[in-house]
């Protein structure tokens, strides 16, 4: 049986929490034969700035490049408010995602019918729910260069941040999207503002070139992405693959996260490049959600983002497709029990902590395998 090797980075906040769950569940599977992991622990983060005044050490970087997979729970928090901008919390995770080129950021929102009502949306809007945001990772205006804040020496400052996309950019990302539209229900909205935005423009050209040229049998359409926003919260089940640039991805899927019934449930991943000998992808799997700090440390923490971006990692880099499916039954297995952590709870008698809710699904996954 080959080795997986694992490395996780908690990070801030909840993220330990949240990533001992996941930790449990990887342990068990090893324990058991059932397939083997091994987990190295990194810091990333504030917690790397704590301990080495940056947000990811280089021989953390080197041990990031080494593994299979990085789990990567969340960063930041009021704690590090004031640390200068180039070593603060979310420079550790976009330091990761641009040196690995992991330029596909896969997101699916999944309502879970036993979650229909937890959501903030009526449940015949919500019930069976399966959209994926495909979101540009390592481009656009998180990364555009010129990045700076000018003293204008009257009194007034000026903040300038520089959205920027190449053809190779959008391509590559679109590519992704209709390749997975094709092995789901065979439709991509791109989403963009070309109406404003010169980025837009060439977003859309290069789309539809892509389109005509490589995917005419999968149905393409075009929302701007503002109306996109509206559109998820009036009819989301109108929408299959969502193929956006990195920060219209940022924003929709945290609002697609609503829908499901909490930013605690939607996981992610990061996938890079296919190597061409081995046809692997560098890749990090991390839920969408950030550290929380309102409720660390209280054992309030939704565990199911993380365990869900284990999941991930066994579909997409570990090969391991049937052992994922069995994850997500578990996780859906617990739900229909009634179990909730408190922020899905609606009206659940009770609401269980972190660890229990990580304990509940090994116990559904150890049923399963
Ligand atoms: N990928 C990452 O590492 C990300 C990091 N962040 C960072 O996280 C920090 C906090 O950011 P916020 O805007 O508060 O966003 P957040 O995603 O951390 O929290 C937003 C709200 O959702 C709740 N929430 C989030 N995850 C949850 C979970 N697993 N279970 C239950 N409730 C959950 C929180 O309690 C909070 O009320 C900031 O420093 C931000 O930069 C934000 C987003 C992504
Ligand atoms: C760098 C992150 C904090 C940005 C973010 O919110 C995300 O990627 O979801
Ligand atoms: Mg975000």
């Amino acid at each position: 049986m080959s080795v997986n090797k694992l490395f996780v980075l908690p990070g801030d906040g909840i993220g330990p929490e949240v990533t001992a769950e996941v930790e449990k569940i990887a342990n068990f599977l090893t324990k058991e034969g059932i397939a083997r992991f091994e987990i190295e622990r990194g810091l990333v983060g504030g917690a790397a700035y704590d301990a080495h005044g940056v947000a990811i050490s280089e021989d953390d970087m080197a041990r990031a490049g080494a593994a299979d997979a990085i789990l990567l729970a969340a960063v930041g928090g009021p704690k590090w408010d004031k640390v200068p901008y180039d070593v603060r919390p979310e420079a550790g995770l976009l330091r990761l995602r641009k040196d690995f080129n992991l330029y596909a950021n896969l997101r699916p929102a999944i309502c879970y019918p036993a979650l229909a009502d937890a959501s903030s949306l009526k449940r015949e809007l919500v019930d069976g729910l399966d959209l994926l945001i495909v979101r540009e990772l390592t481009g656009g205006v998180y990364f555009g260069e010129p990045k700076q804040i000018i003293d204008l020496g009257n009194g007034q400052k000026r903040a300038i941040d520089t959205q920027v996309y190449d053809t190779y950019e959008i391509e590559r990302i679109g590519r992704i999207a209709f390749e997975l539209a094709r092995k789901r229900r065979n439709k991509v909205t791109s989403s963009e503002k070309h109406n404003v935005m010169k980025s837009g423009v060439l977003w859309r050209e290069v789309i539809i070139d892509l389109h005509k040229r490589e995917f005419p049998d999968v149905e393409l359409e075009h929302q701007l992405a503002d109306a996109l926003g509206m559109q998820l919260v009036r009819r989301p089940k109108q929408f299959d693959v969502i193929v956006t640039d990195n920060l219209f991805g940022d924003m929709l899927s945290d609002v697609a996260s609503m829908l499901t019934g909490s930013l605690g449930m939607l996981p992610s991943a990061s996938l890079g490049a296919e190597d061409a000998k081995t046809g692997h992808r560098k890749a990090l799997y991390e839920p969408v959600h950030g550290s929380a700090p309102d409720i660390a440390g209280k054992g309030l923490a939704n565990p199911i983002a993380m365990i869900g971006s284990f999941g991930m990692a066994l579909r997409y880099s570990f090969g391991l497709t049937e052992l994922a499916d069995k994850l997500e039954a578990a996780i859906a297995g617990v739900l229909d029990k009634g179990l909730r952590t408190a922020d899905i709870k609606g009206n659940a008698p009770k609401a269980i902590s972190t660890s229990e809710m990580g304990d509940a699904i090994l116990a559904e996954l150890k049923a399963r395998v």
